[in-house]
């Protein structure tokens, strides 16, 4: 270093996305991770938390504690942030349906420890619609669940004036298969509708600043110089659109802020040491550009195809994240792509493209409509299943998986332990907790507070202070939702599937299509296949793609889309008469999921029809699962879901046989 060298921007903040087992275990990993010089926190709560549940809910069954912390209450809140001072802190919170309330948890666990509401940074993430589309943690119809959305940032921009009421997320859309063109017209879709709504209940004056505290979720693939475009046109259109649709004067308040997890759809489970390079490409494509740069990042972890990450395979991401912002002379420059006539391109190419869409979006009446007409979600299904054909026709390389897929034995994933398995003990432990807390709080306090919530949500007022109140009088996150529930009703969005088309291409599918055109003719009816999604997961991708594969290779398939029982899915078989049952689970449970399913077909005198699961299934479980009886298991190697239509047309044939 000399006297010469520049000065260097401030790094955006580094967070890793974590969360498991219970808030106590979550606690000293939020801690370990700060001291190895993360910057923010980023919580992940496991599916129950995120779909209103309690631990002790039938549907929480095998889920607590798994794909993130469980909180039940504000002891579970206090835990999770004990010894973290939450007005130093900058916490993000992956919550949706239920945001109110997880904020409502985090605010009076601040003011249990001391802190003014007004002192807190964070985000909520809020996006209710990428819900609808990608995620499936929704529980509301659109309009209610709006309306929540809406409460949070009228309460917000106010009470906690440095809160980040919401992201909107494009993030997910992209996880889902979407387009860059996609990304950037659902998700401006999106914020547009979320501001349309907020707007009539809050004074004109106060809009500008409701309009600045709108920021962004978003995704960053391997095709990095289209996706740093990518960011450029969001905030390009970003500011055209808070300029045109909303007259925002203010410079400051049109600038596009997000933060980013950088690709996870597109991490290979073979060769899984491959993947620091994409992240670590995926990574330059947001912070590259001063001008459209990140404000927080976090990274995936390389094994993430594998199961859950480990303490050391989150460090691994972290240190990638410092070494670009420490280590190289990135934060030393002004933005190094201005003047670039062909970057300029392919941002005006995308930007036009995306403004197309925009315009489609809004004459359907915008993105609610969009989304309960099954359009957005149709467009998502289609557009993966050409990226999945793309891959399994070699028209898209991905190395490792359909080429060059020689490779030495790996050092780092040989023997147990190569990645995070959570103790099913977590899961009477958190319910016991819960049964404790619940014996000690003062029934009337909860009472009165939950009459307060509802006498709020059913006369249209804002639902914010008093879930406050219920969270300071230890009212539970599964209370907290089914008061909402009993006032708004629950919803179940479409599937986008039985108008999505496939049109594979290639020999293979020609002869798969003749296969079923045998097997059919052998049965007497045409070859009928279940396509399940149990649990509480609901990321929902490939289940759609099995089932758009399944009609175009001439099945009959029923699809009734996610979080369904075990108990639902087996009278589905039986009501529908089907050959074959697929189940998909991504969330970690498929041991006593797959094997309810199993014992509940045996029980209902079908346990002759085969049952193949697919997920993200370490060897040990495929074995447990095969032996419970399941016919096969599919893992994210298993890219060719013509090869697997095959492999399950032929599992009904030798059936029928
Ligand atoms: C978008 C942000 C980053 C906004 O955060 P903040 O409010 O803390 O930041 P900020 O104050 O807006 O910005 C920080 C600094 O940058 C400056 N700044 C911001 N935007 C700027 C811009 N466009 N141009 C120039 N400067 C800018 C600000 O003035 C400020 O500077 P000064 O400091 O000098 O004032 C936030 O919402 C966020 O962290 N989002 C990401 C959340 C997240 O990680 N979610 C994980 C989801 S995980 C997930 O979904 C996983 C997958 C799954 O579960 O399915």
């Amino acid at each position: 270093m000399t006297d010469k060298t520049p000065a260097r921007e401030k790094p955006w903040l580094f967070r890793t996305y974590s969360g498991h087992s219970s808030a106590a275990e979550s606690n000293k990993l939020f801690r370990a991770n700060l001291g190895k010089g993360q910057t923010g926190l980023s919580v992940a709560f496991d599916l129950p938390t995120q779909t209103g549940y309690d631990s002790d809910h039938v549907l929480a069954r095998g889920e607590v504690g798994k794909v993130g912390v469980p909180i039940c209450h504000i002891g579970d809140m206090m835990t999770l942030f004990q010894d973290i001072p939450l007005e130093k802190m900058n916490t993000s919170m992956t919550i949706n349906a239920p945001a109110a309330w997880l904020l409502s948890l985090y605010i009076a666990t601040a003011e249990k420890q001391g802190a003014a509401r007004s002192s807190l940074n964070g985000t909520t993430q809020n996006d209710i619609i990428k819900e609808y589309l990608s995620r499936g943690t929704y529980i509301f119809g659109p309009q209610h669940s709006l309306r929540l959305t809406s409460d949070v940032i009228a309460f917000t921009y106010r009470e906690v004036p440095k809160w980040n009421p919401m992201n909107v997320c494009s993030y997910h859309l992209q996880e889902a298969g979407a387009t860059p063109e996609q990304e950037l017209a659902f998700a401006l879709a999106t914020a547009i509708a979320v501001l349309d709504t907020v707007r009539p209940v809050v004074p004109p004056e106060d809009f500008s600043v409701v309009v600045s505290r709108i920021s962004f979720f978003v995704n960053a693939g391997i095709r990095f110089v289209t996706e740093l475009c990518k960011m450029r046109s969001f905030t390009y259109l970003w500011d055209e659109i808070c300029r045109t649709r909303y007259g925002i004067t203010d410079e400051k308040a049109r600038r596009f802020r997000y933060g980013v997890q950088v690709n996870s759809l597109g991490l290979t489970e073979p060769q899984p040491e491959n993947n620091v390079y994409r992240i670590l490409l995926e990574m330059l494509a947001v912070v590259l550009s001063k001008d459209a740069r990140a404000r927080a990042v976090q990274l995936p972890a390389w094994n993430e195809a594998l199961g859950l990450p480990r303490e050391w395979d989150q460090q691994w991401s972290l240190r990638l994240q410092q070494i670009v912002a420490y280590e190289t002379d990135l934060l030393e420059f002004g933005d190094i792509f201005n003047g670039s006539t062909e970057i300029q391109r392919k941002v005006d190419e995308l930007m036009a493209d995306a403004r197309d869409e925009l315009k489609r979006i809004d004459d359907m009446g915008g993105a609610v409509s969009a989304v309960e007409s099954s359009y957005m979600k149709q467009k998502l299904v289609e557009a993966n299943a050409r990226r999945i054909g793309a891959i399994e026709s070699g028209e898209q390389i991905v190395v490792g998986v359909n080429k060059w897929t020689e490779t030495e034995p790996s050092p780092l994933t040989g023997g147990d332990g190569s990645i995070l398995t959570v103790d099913h003990k977590v899961e009477a432990e958190q319910i016991e907790r819960l049964k404790a807390f619940k014996a000690t709080r003062d029934q009337g306090a909860v009472e009165a507070a939950l009459a307060g919530l509802r006498a709020a949500a059913s006369e249209g007022r804002n639902v914010m202070e008093p879930s406050i109140t219920a969270a300071h009088a230890g009212v539970t996150t599964g209370e907290w939702a089914q008061t909402l529930r009993e006032v708004f009703g629950e919803y179940r969005a479409p599937t986008g599937v039985s108008r999505a088309s496939a049109n594979t291409k290639g020999e293979k599918i020609v002869d798969v299509r003749a296969k079923v055109e045998t097997v059919s003719a052998k049965l007497g009816r045409r070859v009928k296949m279940l396509v399940g999604k149990p649990g509480l997961d609901g990321h929902s991708n490939g289940a759609e793609q099995i089932a758009v594969r399944a009609r175009d290779a001439g099945m009959e398939v029923v699809y009734e889309g996610i979080r369904l029982t075990p108990a639902q899915i087996v009278n589905a078989a039986l009501e529908e008469g089907v050959h074959v049952v697929g189940l998909s689970i991504l969330s970690g449970s498929h041991i006593p999921l797959v094997t309810e399913v199993l014992e509940r077909m045996k029980a209902a005198g079908i346990g002759d029809i085969p049952v193949v699961a697919g997920g993200i299934i370490p060897p040990e479980d495929e074995k447990l699962l095969l032996a419970a009886g399941c016919a096969r298991i599919y893992t994210p190697k298993d890219y060719d879901i013509t090869t697997i239509m095959g492999d399950i047309v032929d599992l009904v044939g030798a059936r029928a046989a």
